[in-house]
């Protein structure tokens, strides 16, 4: 398996002793089922000759008991093989998940969705035929053993069968997964267009777009069509051309077998068992080509997972240095987001001690938010590093850093959950921390007015309104005593009581020893408060000016 693939391959690697396991079991399966042949040859050479009805019911019994238990482990196999798709399916699940937060955080926000898709999408590969199909593919090298025990004759027909129809696999999987491929591009980029501009349902319906916007999805669905449809047609004459081959076989050994009798090579019993044997081992290849869009499927499905895990990757969390600044340093950074010529901030490297407040100024579109995302760790800069108390914070272990941390971003956000849990970022208890941020911020008034309080339902479809959904977000953001309290554009939204409290709120935890860094398009309103601003400027300049 290449490397681009190893993500997936990691979960498999894991569960290769069970896989192991499977193929012995297969090879045991296979091996009952081609023993049918061998015994019928027998009945034929052995009883017709002899008439002994007794070696016939024994043999009967033999065949019977083979098979029996040859079934027995089929579905032990089956079920084994179940278990291993559902644990490497929930493995896959979580790194998938936590890979496509990530890259998430570059733009692509559909990526999770699409993720769970393919993984879903790989466990129906890897739950279905195709594993079984594969690992009976050893019917083949027994079948040639076999073969060349009956006859040398039979072992080249059969091998050079088995090439012809290895190459016919080969030619389908070559044939149809570009369509395939290029088919489920276009349906995953169609879908997340159509599902993105119908979030927007009001201004979709209240604008009249609907038409427009479903007009353009339905070129795009002729394309997807189109592409499965070249799939279908190539996957379908290569079927064809696979039967085609494997009557070629059956028809080669019947052949070779006739004239093998009639030079008294072989008994008629070996020549049946030859053609029976013959269909028996190809049955997996010719399963495997009819089943060509599960496993094109499946592996496109893989492939786009080892692009989302691979991009998605955590930076390796690295110890805090032993004697590093306490505070903030912005270490020569620089950032440059992709497609941009100049940077956004171009060799920063600033101070920031504990017990200070830093407004972040200018203008629209300059890279305010994206500094602010830098310094919590979660855009890559071009060049430089982000401490906090001497912790990097990209290459962190977030689950540590998290909590020191305190954040509002420009469009705050809840999750699904109550305002409590909200508020207390989920943790088990401390309802009395959740009710000190939220009166700290001026959100406890709000929230009591909500219908069940703190036990509101918050998130996207909770239906609070935009000015509680920031009250509550600020509150979130205050919860515990963050070390690093970044806020972006905080006042938005509030009445001039509202500001009074937030800046009062940002005064406390300024002089509890917080390093406070927010946006304003008004820094000098901040500069009672403020230590001093960080200004932005064209072509990545800055300066730290001093408010005092
Ligand atoms: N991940 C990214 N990829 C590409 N471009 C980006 C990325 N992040 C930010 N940008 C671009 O960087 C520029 C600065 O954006 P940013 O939101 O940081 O500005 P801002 O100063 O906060 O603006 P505003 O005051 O309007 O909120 C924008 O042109 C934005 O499109």
């Amino acid at each position: 398996m290449s490397a681009a693939m190893s993500p997936v391959a990691t979960p498999v690697r894991a569960a290769l002793p069970v896989l192991a396991l499977c193929v012995l079991m297969s090879v045991a399966v296979q091996a009952s089922m081609l023993t049918t042949p061998l015994l019928t040859m027998h009945v034929f050479d052995g009883v017709l000759e002899s008439r002994n009805l007794e070696t016939l019911w024994v043999l009967a019994a033999a065949m019977l008991v083979i098979l029996l238990l040859g079934g027995l482990l089929r579905h032990l196999r089956a079920a084994m093989l179940a278990a291993l798709s559902e644990r490497v399916g929930r493995k896959l699940e979580l790194r998938a998940l936590a890979a496509s937060v990530r890259v998430a955080l570059g733009g692509e926000r559909a990526v999770a969705g699409r993720a769970l898709q393919d993984v879903a999408e790989l466990r129906r590969l890897l739950g279905g035929t195709v594993p079984v199909d594969i690992l009976d593919l050893v019917s083949i090298p027994i079948a040639l053993v076999v073969l060349w025990m009956l006859h040398p004759l039979f072992f080249v027909v059969a091998l050079v069968s088995s090439i012809l129809q290895g190459l016919i696999g080969i030619a389908a999987d070559r044939a149809t997964r570009g369509p395939v491929q290029a088919a489920a591009q276009q349906e995953g980029r169609g879908r997340r267009d159509l599902s993105g501009q119908l979030a927007q349902r009001e201004l979709v319906l209240g604008l009249g777009l609907l038409p427009v916007i479903l007009a353009r999805f339905a070129p795009m669905q002729s394309h997807v069509m189109a592409d499965r449809g070249v799939a279908e047609g190539r996957a379908r004459a290569l079927s064809g051309l696979l039967q085609l081959a494997v009557f070629a076989q059956q028809l080669a050994t019947v052949a070779v077998g006739v004239t093998l009798l009639l030079a008294h090579a072989v008994s008629p019993g070996a020549m049946i068992a030859a053609a029976t044997m013959t269909s028996l081992a190809t049955q997996p290849v010719v399963h495997l080509v009819s089943h060509w869009r599960d496993w094109g499927d499946g592996i496109a499905a893989a492939q786009r997972l080892a692009g989302v895990v691979r991009r998605g990757r955590a930076p390796d969390a690295v110890p805090a240095e032993a004697g590093g600044p306490p505070g903030l340093r912005i270490e020569g950074l620089t950032l440059r987001p992709e497609g941009r010529t100049t940077p956004l901030v171009a060799g920063m490297t600033i101070d920031l001690p504990p017990g200070t407040a830093w407004v972040v100024a200018g203008p629209n579109g300059i890279g305010k938010s994206t500094l602010l995302r830098a310094v919590l760790g979660l855009a890559a800069p071009e060049e430089g590093r982000v401490l906090l108390d001497g912790q990097d914070t990209l290459r962190s272990d977030r689950a540590t850093l998290g909590p020191r941390i305190g954040y509002l971003p420009q469009e705050p956000q809840l999750l699904d959950g109550s305002v409590l849990e909200n508020v207390g970022r989920f943790a088990a208890d401390g309802t009395g921390d959740v009710v000190t941020a939220s009166r700290l911020v001026g959100a406890h008034v709000a929230i009591g007015r909500l219908p069940r309080g703190y036990e509101s339902l918050a998130g996207p479809d909770a239906g609070l309104s935009g000015g509680q959904t920031r009250l509550v977000a600020l509150a979130r953001a205050f919860h515990g005593t963050p070390r690093l309290l970044v806020l972006d554009e905080p006042e938005a939204g509030l009445d001039n009581h509202g500001r009074a409290t937030l800046r009062q709120a940002v005064v406390r935890a300024r002089d509890g020893g917080a390093v406070v860094l927010l946006v304003s398009h008004d820094p000098a309103a901040w500069s009672d408060v403020a230590d001093g601003a960080l200004r932005l400027a064209k072509g990545g300049a800055w300066t730290q000016e001093s408010m005092a």
